[in-house]
Parts: C-alpha cells; sequence; structure tokens
C-alpha cells in the first residue's frame, strides 16, 4: 500500500522551476531513499509532502491526506527531523522531548525514546554539550515522539564521523523494523545504498531514475576493469586471446599482471576462456560497479563535485 503518492509535483521560486513533474509513490514500511546533489530539490520536495510547502502544480497524498488542506490531521501522523539550529543550545535533553510530546495529542513515553535511543544517560545534558551522534539520536526520537506513521530524515549525517555514522544507520533500520516508513533525504551514495529499499535520483528538479539500488547499479553499462596475476610463464598471451570476446574493449598486460576492461558480463567469458586453455589465474580482482558510476551514467556528473 502506498503512504505517499506524489503526482506532477511541480514548485517554482519567482522565475526558477526548482521542480518540474516530480512523480513517485512511497510503499507502507519501506525505506524510501531521495538522492541527488546539493540544489536539485530534494528538501523542497520534502517540505511540501509534509505540508511546509505549498506546491505550484500537481497532487499529494500522504497517508490519503492532503497536506496542505489536512494539514493539523497530517501532523499528527508524521514525524519530522529537525535542523540543527532548530534547538537552543541550553534546553536539556528531557525538555526538548517533553515539549515535543506535548505538540501531539497522542504522543509516546519520551522515557521510553530515551532508553532505546541510547540516551538515558544524558537525560539531563543540555542539547550543545552532545555529540553530533547523540544529536542526531535526539533528532531521531523527536522525530518518533509523536508515535509517527511516516518519518522524514534530511541529511542526518551529515557531519558526522564515520562511526557515528554507522551508528544512526542502526538506529535508522530499527526505526524501519519498528514498522514506521521512512524518507530519508541523502547525498551520500553508501547510506543510500546501505539503507534504502528503492531510490528516487534527483537531478535539476527532476527524477531522472526510481529502484532499488541494486536495480540503479545493474542498469548502468558503465565500463569497469578485473586484474588477475598469470600462473604460467609462458602463457599464450592473453592479450590476443581476450581482446575479441564479447564486452571486452581492452587488455592490457604488464608481466604477469592483466587488466581486462569491458561492459556487461565479459568477467564470465573471461574467466572461462582462461579455463579453456589451461591458463590458470591468481588473484582475481573485479571492481564492484557503485551507485556512484550509476549517478555517473544517470546524469553525467558525479554527486560529488
Ligand atoms: N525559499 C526559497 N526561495 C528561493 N529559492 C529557493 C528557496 N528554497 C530553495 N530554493 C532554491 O531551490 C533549489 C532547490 O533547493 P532545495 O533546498 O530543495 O535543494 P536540495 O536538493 O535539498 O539541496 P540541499 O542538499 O542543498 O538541501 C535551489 O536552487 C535553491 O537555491
Amino acid at each position: 500500500m502506498a503512504v505517499i503518492e506524489v503526482t506532477d509535483l511541480t514548485k517554482k521560486y519567482a522565475d526558477l522551476t526548482v521542480l518540474d513533474r516530480v512523480s513517485f509513490s512511497v510503499e507502507e514500511g519501506e525505506i524510501f531513499g531521495i538522492l541527488g546533489p546539493n540544489g536539485t530539490g530534494k528538501t523542497t520536495t520534502v517540505e511540501c509532502v509534509e505540508g511546509l510547502r505549498r506546491p505550484d502544480g500537481g497532487s499529494i497524498r500522504v497517508l490519503g491526506l492532503d497536506p496542505i488542506k489536512d494539514g493539523r490531521e497530517l501532523h499528527e501522523r508524521i514525524g519530522v527531523q529537525l535542523q540543527h539550529t532548530q534547538l537552543p543550545e541550553n534546553i536539556k535533553v528531557w525538555e526538548a522531548l517533553d515539549l515535543y510530546a506535548s505538540f501531539y495529542a497522542k504522543p509516546r513515553d519520551w522515557r521510553e525514546l530515551l532508553d532505546q535511543w541510547g540516551l538515558a544517560d544524558k537525560r539531563d545534558t543540555r542539547f550543545g554539550k552532545l555529540s553530533g551522534g547523540q544529536k542526531q539520536r535526539l533528532f531521531i526520537a523527536l522525530a518518533l515522539v509523536g508515535d509517527p506513521r511516516v518519518a522524514f530524515l534530511d541529511e542526518l549525517t551529515t557531519g558526522l564521523d564515520p562511526q557515528a555514522r554507522r551508528a544512526t544507520w542502526e538506529v535508522i533500520k530499527q526505526v524501519r523494523a519498528s514498522g514506521v516508513t521512512v524518507v530519508l533525504v541523502s547525498h551520500f551514495m553508501d547510506e543510500v545504498e546501505e539503507l534504502c529499499d528503492r531510490v528516487a535520483v534527483f537531478d535539476r528538479g527532476t527524477i531522472v531514475a526510481l529502484d532499488t539500488p541494486a536495480g540503479l547499479i545493474d542498469g548502468v553499462d558503465a565500463e569497469h576493469q578485473m586484474r588477475f596475476t598469470l600462473m604460467t610463464g609462458d602463457a599464450t598471451d592473453p592479450v590476443v586471446l581476450l581482446g575479441g570476446l564479447p564486452g571486452v574493449s581492452g587488455v592490457s598486460r604488464n608481466g604477469d599482471q592483466v587488466t581486462v576492461t569491458g561492459r556487461g558480463d565479459f568477467a564470465t567469458a573471461v574467466t572461462s576462456t582462461m579455463a579453456r586453455n589451461h591458463l590458470p589465474v591468481a588473484d582475481l580482482r573485479i571492481d564492484k560497479r557503485t551507485l556512484d558510476d550509476a549517478f555517473v551514467a544517470l546524469t553525467g556528473r558525479s554527486l560529488h563535485l
């Protein structure tokens, strides 16, 4: 069942069209990623879906509600992660949770959330004294205090060190495991690959692809490389042997080291040809294609310029 349905969403700021007929739907219980470089309209999309911005065209339904007309009812059912600047430095952790709980008719008991997100011993700590990872866990707890069906998390791990990022990912997985649908805005490929069931790739105000991370990667017809070491010194020259195989675009040899470049499933043809010719190889490595390759193939540019 779709919990969010967006059809032909269009948004302009003065003469600038920042969203141009964006359509997607989010299924119940999934982590749905919104991926793209800065300024491509990710936050604008999410804020329209949350009812914080008014679209110029198209339609949006969240849990069957119109975010503008049914805003009050919708806000009872969704959780929105705050940006850093929205909490005063000297508010205590429990005070923030208590305050946010008071915004909802049927909030969760925030004491449970403190335990669940590993903040019980930070209950009386002021926001400004928390580490980056603790702040992010507090933001997630605040997004969940209204017991929402859908949580929106925007650039949650920006500025965190690798360990805190990984810890935050585990927390996001727990959110999904508890039955909450998650919309995750990110410009980190690894994060999206690790967490999301499906991803909408944004570029310049439109969605250029929407699929599972694996589907996006498989859809890329990018060149990649395999490398191996020849085990026999007087081997038939692999440059000649492998050069004409389907999908292979280049073979180079440096001593016993061979590098083969190609597209599609060329690696299977290479390994079976080597085996058929009784040429054992060692240290076989195939460069894994990544979501980054998919992004470059889709948009013609890298996400991290
Ligand atoms: N209130 C506003 N008035 C005018 N232009 C705006 C406003 N808000 C956003 N924009 C512009 O709209 C475009 C999309 O911005 P948006 O914040 O949605 O992108 P984003 O993909 O979320 O980027 P980021 O990752 O930097 O948050 C950008 O060019 C931005 O400058």
